[in-house]
């Protein structure tokens, strides 16, 4: 494996930090840096995390999946009134722009909330004025995608989706269903009835959980894209079906990693599924949970061998799968276009 440490003034460092880059699968509570939780932990006096940034560094490592499930939703504690959602999403969109992202949907672990008493209105009234602010401040367009974690049980999906569908903002683009991951088949129902409202069928699947988790999303979720889906690269058949559909996968390398759904990074599907014809697009998942963020990925892409004409194949995927208006994914292709022709003319000259 090619080393991903590239020297901040090379040339390849400053192609990744100069692409245009939308951002499809990060999840905003996963996207709290420590400090924002030491803030709200004080705030709230939080008893249940810890209150110092080593301590905070080392919550962060987990043992496997189901750990870090854990980890997130205890984090979620220091999460209480609008101000704290409010104050969560202006930093992780600043952090966002700063990376030369202006277009982002972002997972909001909806039902989390609920389940804590906290009334859907509360959240969305707080990431909602963040989002007009930061569009105001930054530039940058947020979208969310309100979700439910399926091992919890058909019913929470239900009481997520009546949410949205009763206090959502015209900015919630999809609807999705994450955390441990067991069969997407209970859901049928339930995203029919979110997808009949308009909303986009964006779940994951296939993130350690097999490929027939990602079929059941096609089959019985009509899913428009996956959320992770690295599992496909187990069954020949499927990666053919998602070559021939098109249907965009939402990639997190380091998150994999850090999660135990792959072992080590140089083991990871991504360059296989890029080059077997798949929309991949490269994503930042919870970014300080796992010690990076979305230009990091990109460096983590070269150093598993993409080339650079690779990193502006994975930005402009993560465009042509977004649901930004059409004006607006073409200028961003011209972008990514016109800022890798520099990089080559650089390169060559
Ligand atoms: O990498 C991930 N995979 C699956 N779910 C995740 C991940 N990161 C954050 N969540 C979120 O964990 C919550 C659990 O209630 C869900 O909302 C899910 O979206």
């Amino acid at each position: 494996m090619r080393s991903s440490l590239l020297t901040p003034d090379s040339d390849v460092d400053r192609l990744i930090r100069e692409l245009p880059k939308v951002e499809l699968h990060v999840h905003l509570e996963g996207a709290m840096r420590p400090a924002i939780l030491l803030e709200l932990a004080e705030k709230h006096d939080v008893a249940t995390v810890p209150r110092s940034l080593d301590g905070v560094r080392e919550w962060y490592e987990f043992r496997d999946f189901p750990h870090f499930i854990e980890v997130y939703l205890t984090s979620m504690q220091t999460l209480r009134d609008e101000a704290d959602f409010a104050l969560l999403t202006a930093d992780v969109a600043a952090r966002l722009a700063a990376q030369r992202v202006s277009y982002a949907e972002l997972h909001v672990s909806l039902y989390a909330h609920l389940m804590r008493g906290i009334p859907a209105q509360v959240v969305f009234d707080g990431i909602e004025h963040a989002r007009r602010e930061a569009e105001r401040e930054h530039g940058i367009q947020l979208r969310w995608i309100p979700d439910f974690p399926g091992d919890y049980g058909v019913e929470t999906g239900e009481q997520t989706l009546e949410a949205v569908l009763k206090e959502g903002p015209p900015s919630v683009v999809g609807f999705g269903v994450g955390s441990v991951e067991v069969s997407r088949a209970p859901f049928a129902d339930l995203f029919a009835r979110a997808r009949a409202a308009g909303l986009r069928s964006l779940p994951h699947a296939g993130e350690n959980g097999g490929p027939e988790r990602i079929t059941e999303a096609l089959d019985l979720l009509r899913a428009e894209r996956i959320g992770h889906g690295i599992d496909c690269v187990r069954e020949p058949a499927l990666v053919d079906r998602l070559r021939a559909t098109g249907v965009p996968l939402d990639v997190c390398p380091t998150s994999n990693v850090c999660t135990g759904a792959v072992e080590r990074i140089e083991d990871h599907p991504l360059p296989r599924m890029l080059r077997d014809g798949l929309t991949v697009s490269v994503n930042s998942d919870d970014p300080p949970m796992f010690g990076t963020d979305l230009e990091n990925e990109y460096r983590v892409a070269y150093g598993l061998g993409m080339e650079a004409a690779e990193l502006a194949t994975l930005a402009r995927n993560g465009v042509t799968a977004s649901y930004l208006d059409e004006p607006g994914k073409r200028s961003l292709i011209a972008e990514i276009d016109a800022v890798l022709a520099r990089y080559r003319g650089h390169e060559g000259g």
